[in-house]
């Protein structure tokens, strides 16, 4: 454990906190206003004011969760906590924000031990304190998860957590807040014992006039500004009032004050806080002005490395194991996807319903009996009509998707133009060719039906040659398919196999952003985050759990998605399985990187969520998952090749239907490309994560 007492710093200085100048603008106002404030070591210090006055802006700006903005004077102001001008507090500081910032999978015993580790508590010393603040807080049993708690018991195990390491300053917004009488009292006179002897501070915002009573120095605040601070008693001999009407007078004069330095900005046309600053200066104590401010985090007490790594990585790991819906999404939802694909996408179409209309007698042994029994019903399902006008009115409700109408003497003047070789002589036998309506705004549906019957002409062996699909069946004439690889060669390939590469790495891409994306979003929004980097755990500590855990996840996910597809669906695998998985898992890293950054620039689930959909649909259709890259622009071609995804796809295939090994440079390429990639949405990520924090 690291010896604080041990700190130069701390020792020679006896404040405890000091802020000087401090402006902090959000949104379009100064939630401070040029606020001085030095407070000693020792005692409970209270900030009293109306709601919306900036107490939590201000106990947001000590623990660095806000920044000073620019003053009047082009100074930052400064801030310093127990002498130092850090955020990382380590052990120093015990916080306890307005939000609940707890994580709700955890049991009480679990979420104490959690911030006890980071603060590089022993486990006896953490046991001792657990019981201790269980029966001072009274608190419920200990094994009980936070999210069953009621909101009064969950602040309390909040005001646990902030004393748990015994810290020498303690920042609590509100506390109090939903607490019974006689808790609170309990709760006031414990701060009162640990601060006593003088080498603890407490400071603690309230609504309550008669808590900021028990405090030693109370400040009353109002719009951003520090009216008055002091010691109760001396407050009130110095108003002669009861402390509320000490607060009223305050407002009121502040209020004079404002209309007056209005009337002055207005007469001068200069903006000037002359009265702001009169208004702002301290009483409990002077504080040097300096001209800049220092923002940086110092080493301050905080937990190791491998400690605050094997803490992240428990709560990780308790957070799964209690949310098991949350697991069987990443986990079933990948099978799902593909299982429906491979079962639902680019298959031959069956079942197609084809109406005819024959105005010859069909028999077995003519060419239209010939062709008609050879069709297969699987695939062409005939369905005879007496008119064409009957056939029409169901291909034009839907019901048909095509409609062959045979001509009187189709058999007879069939043989006749084959025998005669005038297959071209359009206009000699009428009834020569079959008549083909298909629905023209279906393109694979006029493919497989001119297929089907170009393959019943060519198994009933009668040249081809009818008029009706002339493009296709010349083409055929003209053209033999060769192969170069031999293994293809009694392999009939679909648009499955061509779109299923895209389908996994898509799957496992986008299923990890929003993991990764969604969990730290999540731990941002409900302060958990800022509440664990107060302890002093870097960013890079946070990210790493994140991704081994996810890593462990992704892992499954991968060995899952593949044994779908390679075993159930049967989908041929021609090169190696271990650069397969290699190439999902880096894919799955990519998008985990991918996830972190959006989750350094976006703080709610909701935006997050949408950038993550947002994303899907660009990504899907660019990386030549749904149709070939050939099928873009040139000039789109030239960008979208270097996404993500396009060139590990393109390998996917390659090795899963060709052969393909690390020999070939698309390979080489694809996982080059994730690698850049990945590299680049991490270096990113660290770079926002600390900017945020700085
Ligand atoms: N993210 C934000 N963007 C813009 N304005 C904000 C933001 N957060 C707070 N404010 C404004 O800053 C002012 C001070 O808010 P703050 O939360 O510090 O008040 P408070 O005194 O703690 O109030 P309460 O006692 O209700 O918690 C309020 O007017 C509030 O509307």
């Amino acid at each position: 454990m690291v010896d604080i007492i041990n700190d130069h710093d701390q020792l020679s200085n006896p404040y405890a906190i000091q802020l000087t100048d401090v402006t902090v603008h959000l949104g379009n106002k100064n939630v401070l206003r040029s606020v001085n404030l030095s407070i000693e070591q020792g005692g409970i210090f209270a900030l009293l004011g109306p709601s919306g006055c900036g107490k939590t802006s201000l106990i947001r700006t000590l623990v660095g969760r806000l920044h000073p903005t620019i003053n009047h004077d082009k100074s930052y102001g400064t801030i310093s906590i127990l002498g130092k001008h850090s955020y990382a507090f380590g052990q120093l500081v015990g916080f306890m924000p307005q939000e609940m910032a707890l994580h709700p999978t955890n049991t009480i015993n679990e979420e104490l031990f959690f911030y006890g580790r980071l603060a590089n508590m022993s486990s006896e010393k953490l046991q001792q304190r657990c019981e201790f603040l269980i029966n001072l807080l009274e608190l419920p049993n200990r094994e009980k998860l936070i999210r069953k708690l009621s909101g009064g018991q969950q602040r309390r195990v909040s005001f646990a957590i902030a004393l748990i390491h015994e810290p020498k300053l303690l920042i609590l917004d509100e506390p109090t807040v939903g607490v019974d009488p006689l808790l609170r009292r309990k709760i006031w006179k414990h701060l009162t014992e640990i601060t006593m002897s003088g080498d603890r501070t407490a400071i603690v915002t309230t609504h309550y006039i008669e808590e900021a009573r028990q405090a030693n120095i109370v400040s009353f605040m109002r719009h951003g500004q520090l009216l008055e601070t002091g010691r109760p008693n001396d407050l009130l001999l110095k108003y002669g009032q009861q402390v509320e009407d000490v607060f009223f007078e305050l407002c009121e004069k502040v209020h004079i004050l404002e209309i007056q330095n209005h009337e002055q900005e207005r007469k001068h046309h200069h903006k000037s806080l002359t009265v702001t600053n009169k208004l702002c200066q301290t009483t409990v104590s002077s504080s040097p002005k300096k001209k800049c401010c220092t923002f940086g985090l110092h080493s301050c007490a905080r937990p190791s490395f491998g400690r605050s790594l094997y803490a992240l990585l428990i709560k990780d790991v308790l957070k799964f194991q209690r949310n098991p819906f949350m697991l069987m999404i990443h986990l079933l939802v990948p099978i799902l996807q593909i299982a429906l694909f491979c079962l639902c996408v680019g298959r031959k179409l069956s079942d197609i319903q084809v109406g005819f209309i024959s105005r010859e007698v069909i028999r077995s042994s003519s060419t239209t009996g010939l062709i008609l029994d050879k069709i297969d019903k699987n695939v062409l399902n005939l369905i005879e009509y007496k008119s064409i006008s009957d056939a029409q009115y169901m291909f034009k409700s839907g019901y048909l998707s095509g409609i062959i109408d045979i001509g009187e003497n189709f058999s007879k003047e069939f043989l006749q133009k084959i025998e005669e070789c005038s297959l071209s002589d359009e206009n000699k036998y009428n009834d020569s060719q079959m008549l083909l309506y298909v629905d023209q705004t279906n393109r694979q549906m006029i493919y497989t039906i001119a297929e089907e019957f170009l393959r019943v002409f060519k198994s009933v062996d009668i040249d081809y040659h009818l008029g009706l699909w002339t493009s296709t069946s010349s083409d055929k004439t003209l053209f033999k398919l060769g192969q170069f690889e031999n293994n293809q060669s009694d392999f009939e390939y679909t648009f499955t196999h061509f779109m299923v590469p895209g389908i996994i790495l898509s799957v496992i891409f986008f299923l990890n952003v929003a993991l990764t994306a969604l969990s730290l979003v999540i731990e941002q929004s409900d302060g958990t985050q800022d509440r664990v980097w107060i302890t002093g755990v870097k960013s890079n500590e946070i990210i790493l759990s994140q991704l081994i855990i996810h890593s462990i996840i992704l892992i499954i996910q991968i060995t899952i998605i593949l044994f779908t597809t390679l075993v159930i669906f049967k989908f041929p695998l021609r090169g190696s399985l271990v650069l397969i998985s290699l190439l999902c898992i880096i894919q799955g890293f990519c998008g985990m990187t991918f996830g972190l950054v959006i989750s350094t620039i976006f703080t709610t689930e909701v935006n997050a969520h949408q950038v993550t959909m947002a994303a899907f649909y660009p990504v899907l259709l660019l990386s030549g998952i749904v149709w070939p890259l050939e099928g873009q622009p040139i000039w789109i071609r030239t960008i979208t090749k270097w996404l993500p995804m396009t060139k590990a796809i393109e390998a996917m295939r390659g090795i899963l239907l060709r052969e393909w090994n690390m020999n070939y440079l698309i390979v080489q390429q694809a996982f080059a490309v994730t690698f850049i990639w990945t590299m680049l949405f991490l270096i990113l990520t660290l770079v926002i994560f600390n900017y945020r924090r700085l």
